[in-house]
């Protein structure tokens, strides 16, 4: 769906993006996670045809999206707030652009429970529900590939877990999504993929699942025999947990071979396996 090589982007000769490369798989929803400055905006810009490379390869749906405005068929990008005309009715918004990709906004907004807010100026709209509007704006296109900076950066705890739930549906309807975010406990539960960037190098890339079991990601685990599993993995007590760096297969395997019982495990979240990458 999206294919970064060697990307480089400067800025009045200041270096943002180095070499970037990454891919965005079919069918996936990909997260972008990097501490603020790192360039995951500039990257999304690119990626979204609004802002110039310097140099690399960029491919979104088999095009460059720079020179080939036909990407935006197939493709939507929504960003942390609504850039449109805000005296606008969500009606009329809807339906212009209904109009354009001939398609009807009526089931959409239904879908959405927008009816209700269809004379409501986009002005007037709160962070959640200007959210969905974004949404369904995106959606009329019948996008194969949402493309997502912050899009929850503005909206409260449960607005965020509303659109995580829609990007759940939508994924699998067949939608790949490509999202930056900061906030990544909800990233977690929704993303099959993550790329972290950091000071415009992408520091990993790959599937979450690996990149939450690397050696080197820490691991929590609560057995029946502390001392007697110290001895076996090594590590340190904390909270009544055992806290070791390693990898969780290998750990449950060394302790069952030594008859140790094992209450809970639990790796590292996405939140300390972001820390690693990001070096914070
Ligand atoms: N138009 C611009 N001109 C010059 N420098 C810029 C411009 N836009 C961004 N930058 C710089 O590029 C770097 C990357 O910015 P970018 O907005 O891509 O980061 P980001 O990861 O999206 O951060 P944030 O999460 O804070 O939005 C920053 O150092 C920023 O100051």
């Amino acid at each position: 769906m999206i294919r970064v090589e060697n990307l480089s982007k400067i800025y009045d000769r200041n270096p943002v993006l180095r070499s970037v490369s990454f891919n965005v798989d079919k069918g996936s929803v990909t997260g972008f996670i990097g501490p603020n400055g790192a360039g995951k905006t500039t990257t999304i810009k690119i990626i979204s045809g609004l802002l110039r490379k310097t140099s690399g390869k960029v491919e979104v749906l088999g095009e460059d999206p720079w020179n080939n405005p036909r990407v935006y068929e197939r493709m939507s990008v929504i960003f942390t707030t609504i850039y449109h005309p805000k005296e606008v009715k969500v009606e009329e918004y809807l339906r212009d652009l209904g109009k354009v990709y001939g398609k009807d906004y009526r089931d959409l907004m239904a879908e959405f429970d927008l009816t209700h807010y269809g004379r409501s100026k986009l002005s007037q709209l709160s962070s959640g529900i200007a959210q969905r509007v974004q949404l369904v704006a995106a959606l009329i296109r019948d996008p194969l590939l949402i493309v997502a900076d912050e899009p929850t950066a503005n909206l409260d705890p449960s607005a965020r877990l509303e659109f995580y739930d829609v990007v759940k549906r939508l994924n699998s309807r067949g939608v790949t999504f490509f999202i930056s975010s900061h906030i990544l406990s909800e990233l977690e539960k929704v993303v099959t993929h993550v790329v972290f960037i950091n000071q415009g190098r992408i520091s990993y890339s790959g599937k979450i699942n690996e990149a939450l079991d690397v050696q080197g990601n820490l691991i929590y685990v609560l057995v029946n025999d502390v001392d007697k599993a110290l001895k076996i993995i090594g590590g340190t007590v904390e909270g009544g947990f055992i806290k070791v760096i390693g990898n969780v297969r290998d750990i449950v395997e060394r302790l069952d071979e030594e008859g140790v019982q094992i209450i809970s495990i639990r790796r590292s979240s996405l939140d300390e396996v972001f820390k690693k990458f990001s070096g914070v």
